[in-house]
């Protein structure tokens, strides 16, 4: 692809991106199909556009540094420059002199004279003088938004519930990329025969220590291998497989999945029941129910029956004490796969938190009822924050007194484990610094015999 092309890609992209907020991964995808973008591109492709997102906020804290603040900027020219300034401060794949030249190629073929001058002279500026330092922030909490690029809000927030170092790690952790990790499909492959065939194929493998159906790939792109194509494994992050873990489903059970979509964990919990049992999985977006379908379809799992329904009404569907598992994967606002996906950290407000969270104990609340007495209902969402997370448990278990926190679950928790973890008595966090995964909370709750 010729790299003008490639660059004019890039920056539509990184404007789509910018108005359709949370669907960079599906707008990435689109447009390297359309263009049929090379594999060794696409790779540059991918990793310009996340890299540009995710480092926004200190991008233009350096890009003002060189401007007229007052005069006005049209969106592609900031993208331009944005991106530009990322591959010259962040990457170093292509020389500065050859990013400046093609940014200026851009700028003249997209805009005018003018504008290739004013590109030319803030790159030049920077190649010859370096960015400004962020020393010079004399706010705490606006220098660590700056440097990692978080909102300050968020970051505010954060060190409110958690204090400063463990938000700067967080935020810290945000912006590396993190491993790939994949679940074998146990009906299918062993663990072993899997990495022994990945290690074949040219890939580096670690098995997780989250699940014994987990393996991390270190090196290669696990989507142009058989054993994905074929479902004999699927991408999930270790973290997720840990409520499939912790569920404790058995072969022959009745589950219900109240949040399945795309089905990651509700596929995972039809393995561990060696697909056989019935599982009831719900989402509330009728397009979502086909990637459930899909899913299960591509790893030969047959017992799952997906349905649209809000889970806020489930109540009305199903009689009470019906179900052995219940599983409440909530709608969240995803402050814990920041890394995967960038955008999310600019599209949320503090008030999304707060709906969120009244949405999640409705969900909660109705489904209550359907759990046998004895059973297990695990609640989880990939977000950081308490008032998603222990919060709503808090709240829930205050609600329905036949409910209590599993104590055991405390034990399960492999011991290398340990330590790193946000453990309260109403759950237990996952923080994406610790161990290469996504942030994630979970929770396992039994409802006792009534006394009555
Ligand atoms: C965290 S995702 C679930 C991920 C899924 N459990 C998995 O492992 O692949 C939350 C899901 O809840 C769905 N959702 C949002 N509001 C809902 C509601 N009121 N009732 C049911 N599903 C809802 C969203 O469409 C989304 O697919």
């Amino acid at each position: 692809m010729e790299k003008y092309v490639l660059r004019n890609t890039i920056i539509d992209l990184l404007l789509r991106i910018e108005q359709d907020s949370g669907y960079s991964h599906l707008l990435i995808d689109h447009e390297i199909k359309k263009n049929h973008v090379s594999p060794k591109d696409e790779g540059l492709l991918t990793e310009i556009v996340y890299g540009t997102i995710n480092r926004k906020i200190t991008l233009d804290y350096y890009m003002n540094h060189f401007i007229n603040k007052k005069k006005k900027m049209e969106p592609w020219v900031r993208m331009l420059l944005r991106m530009s300034l990322y591959q010259m401060i962040f990457l170093d794949k292509v020389p500065d002199h050859a990013i400046i030249h093609e940014a200026v190629e851009i700028a003249k073929r997209r805009g005018h004279k003018g504008i290739s001058s004013l590109v030319n002279g803030v790159l030049r500026n920077v190649q010859r003088n370096g960015v400004p330092s962020t020393s010079e922030i004399k706010d705490n909490v606006e220098r660590l938004a700056i440097e990692t690029s978080h909102p300050t809000w968020l970051v505010k927030r954060w060190i409110n519930y958690y204090g400063y170092e463990t938000t700067k790690e967080m935020c810290e952790a945000n912006l590396n990329h993190r491993a790939t990790s994949v679940r074998i499909q146990p009906l299918r492959i062993s663990r072993k025969e899997a990495m022994e065939e990945l290690e074949k194929q040219g890939f580096e493998v670690r098995p997780s220590i989250f699940s014994e159906q987990g393996i991390i790939i270190d090196k290669g792109n696990i989507i142009k291998s058989y054993l994905f194509q074929e479902g004999y494994l699927t991408i999930q992050d270790q973290s997720s497989m840990l409520v499939g873990e912790m569920l404790q489903p058995n072969p022959g059970m009745h589950i219900l999945d109240a949040c399945s979509a795309p089905g990651g964990k509700v596929t995972h919990i039809a393995e561990k029941m060696q697909n056989k049992g019935w599982i009831d999985a719900h989402d509330l977006h009728a397009k979502k129910i086909k990637l459930i379908d899909k899913k299960a379809s591509e790893l030969q799992l047959t017992i799952i029956d997906a349905k649209k329904a809000d889970a806020r009404n489930l109540h009305e569907t199903y009689r009470p004490d019906t179900f052995d598992r219940i599983l409440v994967d909530a709608p969240c606002s995803g402050l814990g796969v920041i890394r995967g996906k960038p955008d999310i950290k600019y599209n949320k407000e503090e008030a999304d938190i707060t709906k969120l969270a009244t949405i999640q104990l409705a969900i909660l609340n109705s489904v209550a009822p359907l759990l046998k007495e004895e059973g297990k209902l695990m609640y989880s969402t990939c977000t950081v924050d308490p008032e998603e997370n222990e919060h709503v448990v808090k709240q829930f278990l205050h609600q329905n007194n036949q409910y209590i926190v599993d104590s055991k679950l405390f034990d399960e928790i492999p011991e290398s484990l340990k330590d790193s973890l946000g453990v309260s008595e109403y759950g237990v966090q996952l923080f994406p610094q610790s161990f290469q995964t996504d942030g994630f909370f979970l929770t396992r709750l039994i409802k006792r015999v009534s006394p009555s």
